[in-house]
């Protein structure tokens, strides 16, 4: 069993500002866990922590036994994945160009030809568009290319930042839909989202963040909406309640 744990967490951008103040998080085997907040509260910051984007100035962060701040400790060795904000698509590649470069590190040719089949019957769009250039996309479609891409490496933990951002309703359910899908199939999900009723629905647990960077409340929709502070902060009960408020 794996655990991804994060502790105490501080990460600042140049000398001044403050993106994460201490934040602690774990992330169990087998859930789907979720970072909500507002703009700015630092949760984007915390998955590039986690994935090595950015350094920590202190925290510790552990996969299992592995020491994810060690100098040279590899994600993609950890079985760790990361589709950013930005969905990171190669635009001047291919479609398919840029699925097969999320299998670089691995050499079982015949695995990977299995596992791109896999993404394209899950992703049934990339099949279509196989030769198109990615910057030809849709941004829904090209979201479904970068976690299609992370998935390449046979990912244990998923780390999504905002996969849902801007993205049309039925895109949104598919990505919701994609999400429980991989996790019935046993990939654990650390999402960051804006969308915080469809995340807590989805979600074993999450976590309230608060800038900077700072963890106001966890939990499950029913500890979350026994927590004044985190209701009046998202807006919302999580329950959805006769304590809404605000949405
Ligand atoms: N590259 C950067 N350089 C300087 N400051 C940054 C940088 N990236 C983020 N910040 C600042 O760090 C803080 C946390 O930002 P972060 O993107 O982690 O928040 P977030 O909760 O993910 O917000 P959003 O939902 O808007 O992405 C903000 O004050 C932001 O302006």
């Amino acid at each position: 069993m794996s655990t991804l744990d994060v502790r105490d967490l501080f990460v600042r951008y140049g000398k001044s500002i403050v993106a994460v103040q201490g934040a602690s998080i774990e992330v169990r085997e087998g859930e789907i866990v979720s970072l909500l907040g507002q703009n700015g509260a630092g949760k984007s910051t915390i998955l590039k922590t986690i994935a090595g984007i950015v350094a920590p100035l202190s925290g510790s962060i552990a996969y299992g036994d592995v020491d994810l701040t060690a100098k040279g400790a590899s994600r993609i060795s950890a079985g760790i994945a990361y589709v950013p904000e930005d969905r990171g698509v190669f635009a001047s590649l291919s479609v398919g160009e840029n699925l097969r470069l999320g299998a670089v590190s691995r050499r079982d040719r015949q695995e990977i030809d299995a596992d791109v089949e896999a993404q394209l019957e899950r992703f049934p769009i990339l099949r279509k568009y196989w030769s198109r250039g990615a910057s030809l996309l849709s941004g829904g479609e090209q979201q479904q290319l970068a976690i299609a891409r992370a998935l390449m490496i046979r990912p244990r933990l998923l780390l999504l930042d905002e996969p849902t951002l801007g993205l049309a309703p039925i895109i949104v359910d598919l990505i919701f839909d994609v999400v429980q899908q991989l996790n019935a199939e046993g990939v654990t999900v650390l999402l960051v989202e804006q969308n915080a009723v469809r995340s807590i629905a989805i979600s074993d647990r999450s976590y309230v963040i608060q800038a900077p960077g700072r963890v106001l409340g966890s939990g499950d929709a029913r500890q979350l909406a026994a927590n004044d502070e985190v209701v009046e902060y998202l807006g919302f009960s999580p329950l959805g309640d006769a304590t809404e408020r605000g949405q």
